[in-house]
């Protein structure tokens, strides 16, 4: 479908999103567009782990995912950051309803590369009739980045990583990362457009780094991979530009002379 919009919603702000994300969402569906959510949950993965006193680490920013921690991944996401989101969308008047990543096969995934990252999944394929079956019936579905492998195991998958997925096999019109800044910043500056060679440039820079890395690779991937736009926005304020456009950053293919 060419109206589906990708909203994902970082751990960074998925407990403070504002009325004003939930009435952005509305007035998407009022305008035609089909909305997806796919959520992350990193720090309340980091808050039971160190509950737990279990350890962890980050490798190129993918939590190395041992098969015990992953009991746990899924239980917080799945479990806990899931259902909360959903019932907070629904309390909001809208029709959600949470799914894991593994449920349906919806993500299917390999290792990634299982000596570096454990149970880290680099998604192989994506169910999209689950979802579409969903949109038909004005639902939007709520996706945990749980996978499944051909090995009947689940895997850990970025949040980042899973909406750029979903969004390039759904041919998603928009791509949106929800997060705790306005966009992408240089100087403290809000940057409103930038094109995909730019990026590059602030990753080599050091001006893009940690969590942001992850939402602009995948926004790179998307780009040549059949979504249409990809915006970073704030979940906490979620204004509007204009009619329809929420402010933050757009990230662009450059058009080459
Ligand atoms: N150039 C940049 N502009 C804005 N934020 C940046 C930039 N580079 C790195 N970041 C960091 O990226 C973070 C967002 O990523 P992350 O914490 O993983 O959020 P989420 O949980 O929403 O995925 C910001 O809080 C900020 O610290
Ligand atoms: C492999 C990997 O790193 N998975 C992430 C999944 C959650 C996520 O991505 O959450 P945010 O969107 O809040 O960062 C993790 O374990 O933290």
């Amino acid at each position: 479908m060419q109206d589906i919009v990708i909203l994902k919603c970082g751990g960074s702000t998925i407990n403070e999103l504002s009325k004003e994300f939930f009435d952005n969402m509305r007035k998407l569906q009022k305008s035609g567009k089909y909305p997806v959510i796919v959520h992350g949950g990193g720090p309340a993965i980091q808050h039971m782990l160190e509950q737990l006193q279990i350890e962890f680490e980050f490798v190129n920013g993918l939590r190395k995912t041992t098969e015990d921690m992953m009991d746990i991944v899924e239980m917080v996401l799945v479990g806990h950051v899931n259902p909360a989101l959903t019932r907070h969308v629904n309390s909001a008047g809208l029709k959600g309803f949470g799914i894991s990543g593994s449920d349906l096969q919806l993500l299917e995934a390999t290792p990634l590369n299982y000596n570096r990252y454990g149970l880290v999944g680099e998604i192989s394929n994506v169910h999209t009739n689950v979802i579409n079956q969903l949109l038909e019936k004005n639902i939007i579905p709520i996706i945990a980045p749980i996978a499944i492998g051909q090995d009947g195991k689940k895997y850990n998958v970025n949040a980042d990583t899973a909406a750029g997925a979903i969004a390039s096999a759904l041919g998603a019109e928009q791509l949106i990362f929800v997060t705790d800044v306005p966009g992408i910043l240089k100087d403290e500056q809000l940057l409103e457009e930038v094109t995909t060679d730019e990026v590059e440039m602030m990753i080599q820079d050091g001006i893009i780094f940690g969590g942001m890395i992850p939402k602009v690779k995948a926004a790179m991937k998307g780009l040549t991979n059949n979504v249409r736009e990809v915006l970073i926005v704030n979940g906490m304020e979620s204004k509007l530009k204009n009619k329809q456009n929420l402010a933050g950053t757009t990230i662009k293919v450059p058009v080459k002379s």
